[in-house]
């Protein structure tokens, strides 16, 4: 399997060193790379073997099979539907472009016709296993994620008191935290969605984890599961489960949420 990847930041390099390097998905290859840094990314190609390509639409013109999106919200908007359009599966760590319903139909009515995959990896949570069971042919009446870091892992955030930056619902969130609370939009998607899903974030300067704590109720009983993250050594706002879960969904070539 030839792999595109889009960003190499923190996400993205820890994926080139455990595909490119440490072989870690059976027969797959990070082949190419692109992002908006050509130095920087052509010093990356050069390390991992792969063809470093500014633009996007020239990935999209290229023979990988998937593309990995581990950039931002911004290029999932602008990019996912020529990458599923062009007969490849794509997979996509800034879940938060999916808040948009009609986007996310859009999308899906294109892997249908393409015969395209989107794969959402769960990311720094989970449980959403659960929510899908308890939704099937039951009532999934509320869903919550309460989301607690040190301050230096959220932007305006006080350094000294503990201080509640956010609370409302995921839609309302991903918009203002575009790059922090991804999380609570794979949890919509999972449950009851982004309008209905209540989101808290919390500046806490006593943590040095990423926690997520997520409750739900329903015709089931009642959910309850708290992560305690630790972050990535070079991000602290993106835990190391994140990148986990994208190994995962690519070891097995699937995720909890897949269209198409
Ligand atoms: N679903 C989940 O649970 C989680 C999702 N995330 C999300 O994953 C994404 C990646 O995280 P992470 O690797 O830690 O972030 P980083 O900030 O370390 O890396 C992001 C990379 O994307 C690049 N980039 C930004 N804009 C563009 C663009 N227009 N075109 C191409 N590349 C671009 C940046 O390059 P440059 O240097 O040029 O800015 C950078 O290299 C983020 O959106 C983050 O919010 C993170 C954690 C959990
Ligand atoms: O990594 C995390 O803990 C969560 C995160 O940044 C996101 O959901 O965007």
């Amino acid at each position: 399997m030839k792999i595109g990847l889009i960003g190499y930041g923190n996400i993205g390099r820890f994926l080139l060193q455990s595909i490119n390097h440490n072989h870690l998905i059976k027969d797959g290859k990070i082949t190419a790379i692109s992002g908006r840094n050509p130095e920087l990314g052509q010093k990356i190609a050069d390390e991992y073997d792969a063809e470093y390509i500014q633009e996007v639409n020239q990935l999209i013109e290229s023979d990988v099979d998937l593309v990995i999106e581990a950039a931002t919200v911004e290029v999932v908007k602008k990019h996912a539907a020529a990458i599923l359009k062009s007969g490849k599966d794509f997979l996509v760590i800034s879940v938060g472009a999916l808040a948009d319903q009609s986007f996310y139909e859009q999308l899906h009515l294109i892997c249908e016709k393409f015969g395209t995959k989107l794969l959402l990896p769960s990311g720094a949570i989970g449980g959403l296993d659960i929510l899908k069971a308890a939704k099937s042919i039951g009532q999934l009446e509320t869903v919550s994620i309460t989301t607690r870091k040190p301050p230096k892992a959220l932007p305006g955030a006080p350094l000294d008191q503990e201080t509640v930056l956010f609370s409302g619902c995921a839609e309302d969130a991903i918009q203002k935290f575009p790059q922090n609370i991804n999380v609570s939009i794979i949890l919509s998607l999972a449950g009851i969605g982004p309008a209905k899903t209540a989101v808290t974030i919390i500046a806490d300067p006593k943590v040095d984890k990423n926690n997520h704590t997520i409750e739900a109720s329903g015709s089931f009983g009642k959910l309850s599961v708290k992560v305690e993250n630790d972050p990535m050594p070079e991000n602290p706002k993106t835990s190391y489960l994140a990148v986990l879960s994208v190994i995962s969904a690519l070891q097995s070539k699937d995720a909890l949420i897949q269209m198409g």
